[in-house]
């Protein structure tokens, strides 16, 4: 993949958000992402929503909950919602066949709740993020505290090497109040079966495969848009 440029690559995340935002239109309930791509979504739909777009919309953080609001964007209870139109959020890695791996920033749980009632799964993301296969960015996973050692031992089951993620020195604490995981499994061969396997693990809330939650991912590369659906 050779080195990245950051500038290149912040320019690329900002092309890719702009992109999505064509597909939201008044009335819409929008599913808001978390991360520095779907950051630059947000705060392009709040500029809109000050000039007039209605729309309402379902954050999958408190960090993107908060931004959406600091523009006057109606933010919705999670938990009253049973279909969400268009959802635009990030990814660490993803495939052409439009398997992910999500949970960088630690929002997997609601960012996957969101992609399952949206109708339309917008993803967008620079170069970078496009791997043959997934797997060399750790795949988190959301723990329930008290079941960290049994998801540990059943991922070691799986092959998997488990890290219990830290920030600054300290355990990191979801916005539901719970661990990440980030697990190594290297590259992974069958992502569905991976997915289906962790799906099994009591005590493991979420994990970042999201396999089948995606309707279209916008790539930018260069100053232009690769879309693949
Ligand atoms: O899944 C996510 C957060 O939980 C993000 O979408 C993912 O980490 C990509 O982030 P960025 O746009 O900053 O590269």
């Amino acid at each position: 993949m050779g080195t990245i440029d950051k500038t290149q690559q912040d320019a690329e995340k900002r092309v890719a958000a702009l992109e999505a935002i064509r597909f939201i239109k008044d009335g819409d309930v929008v599913g808001l992402g978390t991360g520095s791509t779907a950051k630059y979504a947000i705060e392009e739909i709040g500029k809109r929503v000050q000039n007039g777009l209605t729309i309402t919309a379902a954050a999958s953080s408190k960090k993107t909950d908060e931004l959406a609001r600091s523009y006057g964007i109606e933010i919705l209870d999670l938990q009253t919602l049973s279909s969400i139109d268009v959802s635009i959020d990030g990814a660490d890695e993803f495939t052409e066949s439009l398997n992910l791996i999500k949970g960088g920033g630690g929002a997997l749980f609601r960012e996957k709740i969101i992609a399952s009632l949206s109708k339309n799964r917008i993803i967008v993301a620079d170069a970078s993020k496009k791997v043959e296969k997934l797997g060399a960015f750790k795949v988190p996973i959301e723990v329930i505290p008290l079941a960290l050692q049994y998801v540990t031992d059943q991922i070691t089951k799986l092959r998997g090497s488990s890290l219990l993620r830290q920030i600054n020195n300290e355990t990191f604490i979801t916005d539901n109040g719970n661990y990440i995981i980030d697990a190594d499994f290297g590259l992974i061969d069958y992502p569905e079966e991976l997915a289906r396997s962790l799906n099994q693990i009591d005590g493991l809330l979420a994990h970042g495969l999201f396999i089948g939650l995606t309707s279209k991912v916008i790539m930018a590369i260069n100053n232009g848009v690769v879309v693949f659906e």
